[in-house]
Parts: structure tokens; C-alpha cells; sequence
């Protein structure tokens, strides 16, 4: 990816311009597209068939989940591995049995294709009757880009009651893709996670709860008090660190949340943050063929129809496009330069989350998010550390946390034995205040 890049900052709809046209990611594009001639002409270019875009999604697995069977019979022909592994650990078999696309199943299963995660296709999302949900008296909390949440009542308990926008869950395909990372969620049990309950079946909407957090998110906390003292700062840095760390860890393989804002965060009665959203951000986020998404323009309110004439992959991208705007600006810059990336990512989205509670809003909150991702992507910018807000050790520790090396960013693991520590220190030194208030450290 980086040999792509020309010595300016590109804009990245230059980017996917020039891979559209020239790019060995033009393999896959044809592939989702059950273009059997452009894949010829790429295979014949000496293009490998088991290339793979940053998802490690390969030629085969956007054949196979796009139903384009020649395709998937040509690419078996020509060397694709038949159980090439992505990201999440789906093979094409996987793909094709989620998007119900027998003929091509039957034609992977006979070149020995496995699925390592029918498993969880077999275990559903654990479903609610609609009837036992008191939606007359449900009150709006809160609206989101997949649409708006409710407190409702459920077995006489308030909880959240998350709806879908059917221009989203009408297809078929998202709507499963959807239901999948529920039956994720669903298996996470955290006191840093937001709590899934079931999905409401017997509904005409996508309708799922979770557990309801009566204090909103860390945005609105934000929003309402401005900046936090250290000690509470640490406190909710250590409650995220912790749900984020549980996702790390997660076995077989580790959830990556991608999309970890103050939005995405959640207040307990008690106080204690939540972590929340990080399946959905998975969904919205698959890309395109190319890796890359095509942007829309920016903005505030951005509106996104889905319909089952486009392929996923497209429909997907309309999805990413909505979450942008607000998202950009926790952004990693790997990602960002849709280059490949790993679990540091959250680790750099959580360094600016922290930031912001020492600061009480977001540095640059005057720039559009994307021209502010932009930034920290070419030209290495990060928010300002003041001496006077932020302890010496916090400042050292977001520095390793934002550093543009994914790979010297610290784990979340590191991250809480260091919060822990300071957390020690701040409450030692609690009784030797300087004269502006900051506790010493
Ligand atoms: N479980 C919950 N308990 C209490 N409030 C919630 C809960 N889930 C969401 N909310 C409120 O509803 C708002 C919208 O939530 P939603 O997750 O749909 O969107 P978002 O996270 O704000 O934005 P995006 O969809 O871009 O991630 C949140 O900002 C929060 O204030």
C-alpha cells in the first residue's frame, strides 16, 4: 500500500481511482462483480489468485459470498486455496453458506472446502417474543446511523431496545450479516461490555436489546461536565481498557471494535463505563473489493438507501459511509489509509478518547472529522498535550498509544497495569495539590 502512495497527501478518492484502474486489487473487484473475463485478464497479468486485501479477503471469498459460481469454478482452476482464511476466520464455504449460495457450496465442499465457523451459524441469536416487550410505552433515547434506540420494558425490567433501519435490514444479506455478529455479541460477558439480551422475533423490524445504561454515553457525559478530574479520567480509562482488553483477548479470535468512540461508550447507574457496538462496527466496515471505500461527501447528516440490486459489498460501503463522518476522527491512520491493521488500532481511538476527558472535548472539534483523520494520516498530527491538564505519566503513555507505529503501540493488557499505577500514584498524592488543582505526580 505504501508504495502507492505519491509524496503529497492524496485524496482517497485518488486512491481508489488509481487502484480501480491499475492495481492488481482489480482481481477482486472482478471476482465480486462475477466478471470471468476482467479475472482472466488479471490471472494472465501474473496476478496471484490467492491475493488477498487487507481483511485477508481473497478473490475467492468475494466470489463465493457474491454467488458468481464460474467465477469461484475458474479461480479453483487456476490455484485459489478453497479454505483461505480471512480476517474473522471465515473461508469461502463460509461465505457461500451465510449468503445461500448451495450450488457454489456444493462445489467448494467437493474441493475439500471447510467452515470453521458453521459452528456459530448453527447457534443463533437468542430470540425474544415481540409480545413480551412493552414497545406502546417505549421512549426515545437516543438515534443512531443504523436507527434509533428506546427504553422499553422487558419481563418489567428497562432495557434498550436497539431498531434497524429497514433500508438496512430489508436485505436479506445485511440483515444475516447483522444477526451474526449478534450471536458474537451474545457469547460476551464483561462488566466493561454492554450486555446483549436477545433480538425480538415475530417483529416486522430488526429489533434487538441490550442492557440499558441510564447515565448515556461518555459523548453526552462530555458534553454535560466539559473536562473530568484526573482521578475520574483514570477510572473510566481503566473501565474501557478493561472492556477492550476482554475483546483482544477474545478466543478463537480477538474482536476488533474498529469503530471505539465516546458514543460508543456507556454509563452504568453506578458509574462504571461500557463498552458497546463493536459487532455492528465489524458489519459496517467489511469493504469493498478494492479495500477501499468510495466516499461520499462529507457532512453531518448523510442519507443511505440499501437496496438488494446492489451487491453487499456495495451495500456495506453505504453503511461505512453513514458512520464516517462522526468515526473519522478516532480513526487509526492505518485504517484510514485503508492499509493493513490489527487490534492496535483501538488502542490508538482509545489515546484520543482519553485525551478528550482530560480536555473535555475533542482537540480540532472546529475541522470536519475527515479533515482531521486526514491529518493524523499524512501528515502525522496529533492533539496538543498540555503540561497543565495532563499528568507527565498520562502524556507519555498517550504517546505510545497514538504513536504512528502500529506495532509500538501498547496492549491493552500494558495499558491497564500502567492506569493501574497511576491510578495508585494519583491517589497518594491526592492531599498535595498544586495551586491550579492538578494533583502532582
Ligand atoms: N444500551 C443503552 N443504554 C442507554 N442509552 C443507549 C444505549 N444504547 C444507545 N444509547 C443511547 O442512544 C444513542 C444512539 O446510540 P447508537 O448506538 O444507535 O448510535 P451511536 O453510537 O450514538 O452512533 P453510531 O450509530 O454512529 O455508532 C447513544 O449515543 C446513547 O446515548
Amino acid at each position: 500500500m505504501a508504495d502507492c502512495r505519491p509524496p503529497s497527501p492524496p485524496s482517497k478518492r485518488m486512491l481508489s481511482q488509481r487502484f480501480d484502474s491499475e492495481g492488481p486489487y482489480r482481481l477482486l473487484h472482478c471476482s465480486s462483480k462475477g466478471d470471468k473475463a476482467g479475472v482472466i485478464q488479471e490471472l494472465e497479468k501474473g496476478v496471484e489468485p490467492n491475493l488477498a486485501d487487507y481483511d485477508k479477503r481473497t478473490a475467492i471469498h468475494l466470489a463465493s459470498c457474491e454467488g458468481c459460481t464460474d467465477v469461484v469454478v475458474l479461480l479453483l482452476e487456476k490455484g485459489a486455496d478453497v479454505n483461505s482464511i480471512d480476517r474473522w476466520g471465515r473461508t469461502p464455504l463460509s461465505d457461500a453458506r451465510s449468503f445461500g449460495h448451495e450450488e457454489i457450496c456444493k462445489i467448494l465442499e467437493a474441493r475439500g472446502g471447510t467452515d470453521p465457523v458453521g459452528l456459530d451459524s448453527q447457534n443463533p441469536c437468542y430470540e425474544i417474543d415481540y409480545s413480551e416487550v412493552d414497545m406502546d410505552g417505549a421512549a426515545l433515547i437516543g438515534e443512531g446511523a443504523y436507527g434509533e434506540v428506546y427504553l422499553v420494558k422487558w419481563r418489567g425490567t428497562e432495557v434498550a431496545a436497539k431498531t434497524i433501519r429497514s433500508s438496512i435490514a430489508s436485505n436479506p444479506r445485511v440483515k444475516n450479516t447483522f444477526l451474526k455478529e449478534l450471536a458474537l455479541w451474545q457469547k460476551l460477558r464483561h462488566p466493561n461490555i454492554v450486555q446483549f439480551l436477545g433480538v425480538l422475533k415475530h417483529s416486522d423490524r430488526l429489533i434487538f436489546l441490550t442492557e440499558f445504561l441510564c447515565n448515556g454515553s461518555l459523548y453526552d457525559i462530555l458534553r454535560k461536565r466539559g473536562r473530568l478530574d484526573s482521578q475520574t479520567a483514570v477510572a473510566y480509562a481503566l473501565d474501557i481498557a478493561r472492556g477492550m482488553n476482554y475483546l483482544h483477548q477474545h478466543k478463537p479470535h480477538a474482536i476488533i471494535h474498529r469503530d471505539l468512540t465516546p458514543r460508543n461508550v456507556l454509563q452504568d447507574e453506578a458509574g462504571h463505563l461500557k463498552v458497546t457496538d463493536f459487532g455492528l462496527s465489524k458489519i459496517a466496515q467489511e469493504k469493498d473489493s478494492y479495500g477501499y471505500k468510495m466516499t461520499g461527501g462529507t457532512g453531518s447528516c448523510k442519507i443511505f438507501r440499501l437496496t438488494e440490486s446492489r451487491s453487499i459489498s456495495e451495500n456495506m460501503n453505504i453503511c461505512l459511509d453513514a458512520l464516517m463522518t462522526f468515526s473519522d476522527r478516532y480513526m487509526a491512520p492505518e485504517v484510514y489509509r485503508r492499509e493493513s491493521y490489527g487490534k492496535s488500532v483501538d488502542v490508538f481511538s482509545f489515546a484520543l478518547i482519553v485525551h478528550e476527558m482530560f480536555q473535555g472535548k475533542p482537540s480540532n472539534r472546529e475541522e470536519a472529522p475527515e479533515q482531521v483523520a486526514d491529518k493524523r494520516a499524512y501528515e502525522d498530527s496529533r492533539p496538543p498535550l498540555s503540561s497543565f491538564l495532563y499528568p507527565e505519566p498520562i502524556k507519555a503513555l498517550l504517546r505510545e498509544c497514538w504513536h504512528k507505529n502500529p506495532d509500538s503501540r501498547p496492549t491493552f493488557e500494558a495499558i491497564i497495569l500502567r492506569l493501574e499505577e497511576i491510578q495508585v500514584n494519583l491517589k497518594t498524592e491526592k492531599g498535595t495539590e498544586s495551586c491550579c488543582g492538578c494533583a502532582i505526580l
